[in-house]
């Protein structure tokens, strides 16, 4: 009885052995299966996210067409509202509608005493900064895209020059001018596509006076400053990674600018400043480097500007370029509010050539890297098979120009921009105490003479009328 019991209870066993194993298999079936699915879907899915990334790229081509469309310099003009103490004044503004300013202007300037000019976007004295920026902010998605771009402000002195790129002198969120905003959407945007593009920011900022340029970011300050997270290998260009990095480069290039300044509002009428930021983009996926970078210029008041040379152009035809040009409501300004109105209008009518992305795939990055190399193996040969010219008393630097070993500047402080052209300028005299180190004294020559190229494009435009 119990040999027969077991013997029954060993079938039972056997048989749900059998199921179990049976049910497994099933299983097993049933997971490849879904398996086999996933894969499918996740294909599709790989297949979908290229597609958007197609889109994407598709989308930023036509919205940068559309940009170029619009023209390469873009002109927006902006009145500064009457000062404290002075708001029922009489206005030289008589209306402005859409991108139309219509001007008072006494008899010698028209017949009919009004006279209207047209530009891409015309903004009110009530205009706020944040306004005024929102038409400037496709410009900044372009850096980011690989393009140069250069927002210039233009207009006389006390026209609103500072306040549009900076801000006024107390500042809070809602005044922030261009350059904040800028920088902060900058931050923003690459963020943003931190998951398919990496992004380095630097900035350089540099003040022209009398011809000649300062690095406003050289200062032990900076280099010895490492709690801010701004680490300076070379102190002219500085990497930042965030909005509050560049605050602090700002404030403190606004305080080199007035420690060497004897009478400050007199000094920043006179000199040119600009904030350059620097770009670097690599494409997470196929490796392609983007570059760009964005000049936010605050010119030097026109009246002072000297408009009587004509000098070489190096515009190029390679910036995306917005100038914002203000005008005073004084009716004692009218003869400058004209005179930069018809300057103005007639900068809008400027055609550069479309605005080129600055892109190198991973082969062309490649092939410059080789590049970089055999040129610095061939100047190690040099070095080694001796070459009396390089070793005596001159050498060139990166611009060709023949520069003399031990010489150094009339003051450590400025580089004349005259210099590079062979004449000679005299240093400024309340000089602070900057300094430029060695190192970046070509690169400084460069930027300088491209920023000065800038300048006298534009003052070339201003000419007789
Ligand atoms: N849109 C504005 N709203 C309010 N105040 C303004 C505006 N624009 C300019 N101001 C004020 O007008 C004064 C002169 O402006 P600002 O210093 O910006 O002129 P500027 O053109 O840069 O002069 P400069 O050529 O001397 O540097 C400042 O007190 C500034 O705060």
């Amino acid at each position: 009885m119990l040999v027969e019991q077991q013997h029954r209870d060993v079938q039972e066993l056997k048989h749900t052995l059998h199921t179990a194993k049976a049910g497994m298999q099933f299983l097993q079936t049933k997971y490849q299966e879904e398996v086999n699915n996933l894969g499918k879907h996740l294909h599709g899915l790989a297949h979908a996210a290229s597609g958007y990334q197609k889109v994407l790229e598709e989308n930023r081509k036509l919205y940068n067409q559309v940009q170029d469309l619009k023209g390469s310099i873009r002109v927006y003009c902006r009145v500064r509202p009457f000062l404290p103490g002075q708001e029922n004044s009489f206005s030289t503004v008589d209306r402005i509608d859409e991108g139309k300013i219509t001007i008072l202007t006494p008899s010698k300037y028209g017949k009919e005493g009004r006279k209207t000019f047209s530009f891409n976007k015309a903004f009110g004295p009530s205009a706020t900064q944040e306004v005024v920026f929102s038409d400037t902010q496709p410009l900044i998605r372009s850096v980011l895209d690989g393009y140069n771009v250069c927002i210039f402000a233009y207009g006389q002195t006390g026209s609103g020059k500072t306040y549009t790129m900076t801000g006024p002198r107390e500042l809070t969120e809602e005044s922030l001018g261009v350059n904040y905003r800028a920088l902060s959407d900058l931050f923003l945007i690459s963020e943003q596509r931190k998951n398919t593009i990496s992004y380095d920011v630097s900035v350089q900022m540099i003040e022209i006076y009398n011809e000649q340029v300062r690095d406003l970011l050289v200062t032990d300050e900076i280099r010895n400053n490492s709690q801010n997270g701004i680490n300076v290998p070379d102190a002219n260009l500085v990497p930042v990674s965030s909005t509050s990095d560049v605050i602090y480069l700002m404030n403190l290039g606004q305080k080199n600018r007035a420690v060497s300044a004897t009478a400050m509002n007199d000094r920043s009428s006179r000199s040119h400043s600009c904030l350059t930021v620097h770009v670097q983009g690599r494409d997470l996926t196929s490796g392609t480097v983007l570059r760009g970078c964005m000049h936010l210029v605050d010119l030097a008041g026109s009246e002072r500007v000297d408009k009587s040379e004509l000098l070489q152009d190096s515009l190029g035809g390679q910036a995306k370029t917005l100038m914002f040009v203000h005008i005073s409501p004084e009716p004692d300004a009218i003869g400058e509010t004209i005179s930069t109105l018809k300057f103005a209008e007639r900068v809008s009518t400027v055609e550069l050539g479309a605005a080129r992305a600055n892109k190198d795939s991973a082969d062309i990055k490649e092939l410059k890297e080789q590049i970089a190399n055999l040129k610095a193996a061939l100047a190690r040969k040099e070095g080694e098979s001796g070459n009396p010219q390089l070793s005596r008393s001159s050498s060139r630097d990166t611009n060709g120009t023949k520069t003399s070993v031990g010489s150094s500047p009339p003051h450590p402080s400025w580089q004349s921009v005259g210099d590079i052209s062979g004449s000679r300028r005299q240093p400024m005299e309340d000089v602070g105490n900057l300094e430029v180190r060695n190192n970046s004294t070509s690169k400084l020559r460069r930027k300088s003479l491209e920023f000065q190229g800038l300048i006298n494009e534009f003052t070339s435009l201003a000419t007789p009328w």
